[in-house]
């Protein structure tokens, strides 16, 4: 099966990569990572996604002449953790994955950045493969090698940058996706038109639905991410400028799935970003940098997608103002101390802002956390 789409990742040093974007390309995986040259693979997934495509791609890549083996772990937010590393990194190990050989990620952004990671430390580094089967691991986590885990005090605060070597999404893996989930990834989605691309933002507006609900736009739509995230990557690699753009929202939603525990069932990632881009765009408005007419456009389309916009929105509560703060204090965009936030003058021009007084952080997380859900 050939690509409908394929986007090249020009990174130097031998490490560009292939993106490859169609329905029905995880049949193919065993050709195409044997071309890679490596003698075994160890595919990573959870149970879910093993249980639905683990036989397939162990039967390609067996059938393409390669040694394959599984490794598992629970799905949800809590597998990104020290103890499942370290059972992944055993059980890769356990399969004998030498330094030429593979470690095949297959699922969602969990084992993506689990795996990418295990991947990156194994034998001090062995080669990557991203399969992604969700929308957001689709046409986000699975381009761009931030890799990692979660620590108690923070979202993905142990990790490593670790390009993969092949990207090889298969659209139709999402028709198996539950409406949640798929809502969650079009929060990302959303994320690439509100960063620098107000005629993507409106293409999202108007099709969306057919995002949902498969067919061509689907297609489309993971390319136009995965081609605006290639371009990022590959002039900031590292997140020294430019790529704390694509954090857009993730002060807050890092901060909330701490403070929900990363617990999937309260909170998945996709979820606390819709609510991140909705209070990211308000407290520009709030600050005057930004249009309230736009702040109130951002809202109404996520909610219009499905997804919650407001602090009230997460089951369970997400602290008080103060708890929020102190989680913020983590995030990887701190400098010396302050605080940086991604905010927008509007629709498509967000920009990094570093050094944001605490203070009207505070102010303004209280007086979210009085905004009715439903507002
Ligand atoms: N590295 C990056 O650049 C980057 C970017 C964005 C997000 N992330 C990370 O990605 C994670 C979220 O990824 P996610 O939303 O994919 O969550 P996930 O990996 O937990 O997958 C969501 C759920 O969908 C299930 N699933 C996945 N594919 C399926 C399919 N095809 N059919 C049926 N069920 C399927 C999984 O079992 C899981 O229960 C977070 O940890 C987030 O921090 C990383
Ligand atoms: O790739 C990036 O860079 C991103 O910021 C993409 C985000 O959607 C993603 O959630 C990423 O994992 C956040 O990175 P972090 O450095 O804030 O942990
Ligand atoms: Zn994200």
């Amino acid at each position: 099966m050939s690509p409908a789409e394929t986007v090249h990742v020009p990174l130097d040093g031998g490490r560009a990569y292939d993106i490859l974007v169609g329905r029905g390309l995880l049949a193919g995986i065993g050709p195409r990572v044997a071309e890679l040259g490596a003698r075994a693979v160890a595919v990573v997934s959870d149970t879910t996604v093993a249980g639905l495509y683990g036989e397939a791609v162990l039967g390609s890549l067996r059938e393409a002449g390669l040694r394959a083996g599984l490794v598992t772990v629970a799905p949800g937010e809590g597998s990104k953790s020290y103890a499942t590393l370290a059972a992944v990194c055993d059980g890769l190990l356990a399969e004998r994955i030498e330094r030429r050989d593979l470690v095949l990620a297959l699922g969602g952004g969990v084992v993506g950045d689990l795996a990418g990671f295990a991947a990156a430390i194994l034998r001090r580094g062995v080669r990557f493969v991203q399969a992604p089967t969700s929308l957001l691991a689709q046409v986000d986590s699975s381009v761009g090698g931030k890799t990692g885990i979660n620590s108690p005090h923070g979202k993905n605060l142990v990790g490593a940058f670790h390009q993969p070597v092949l990207v090889l999404a298969d659209t139709a893996t999402l028709d198996s996706l539950t409406p949640r989930e798929m809502r969650a990834g079009y929060a990302e989605v959303a994320k690439y038109g509100l960063i620098d691309d107000p005629a993507f933002f409106a293409w999202c507006e108007a099709r969306f639905g057919e995002i949902f609900a498969g067919g061509p736009a689907r297609e489309t739509a993971v390319a136009a991410c995965c081609r605006a995230k290639a371009g990022v990557v590959v002039r900031d690699e590292r997140e020294d400028g430019e790529r704390a753009l694509l954090n857009l929202g993730h002060t807050f939603a890092h901060a909330l799935e701490r403070l929900t525990n990363y617990d999937s069932a309260r909170l998945v990632h996709g979820e606390a970003v819709a609510i991140g881009l909705a209070l990211a765009f308000r407290f520009s408005a709030r600050l005057g940098l930004c249009p309230g007419q736009e702040a109130g456009r951002v809202a109404n389309h996520l909610a219009l997608a499905g997804l919650p916009t407001t602090l009230r929105a997460v089951p369970g509560g997400c602290g008080d103002a103060d708890s929020l703060l102190d989680a913020m204090r983590q995030d990887k965009k701190v400098r010396d101390g302050a605080l940086t936030f991604i905010l927008a003058r509007g629709i498509g021009r967000s920009f990094i802002a570093p050094g944001i007084d605490p203070g009207e952080v505070r102010a303004f997380l209280a007086d979210e956390l009085e905004r009715d859900p439903r507002s």
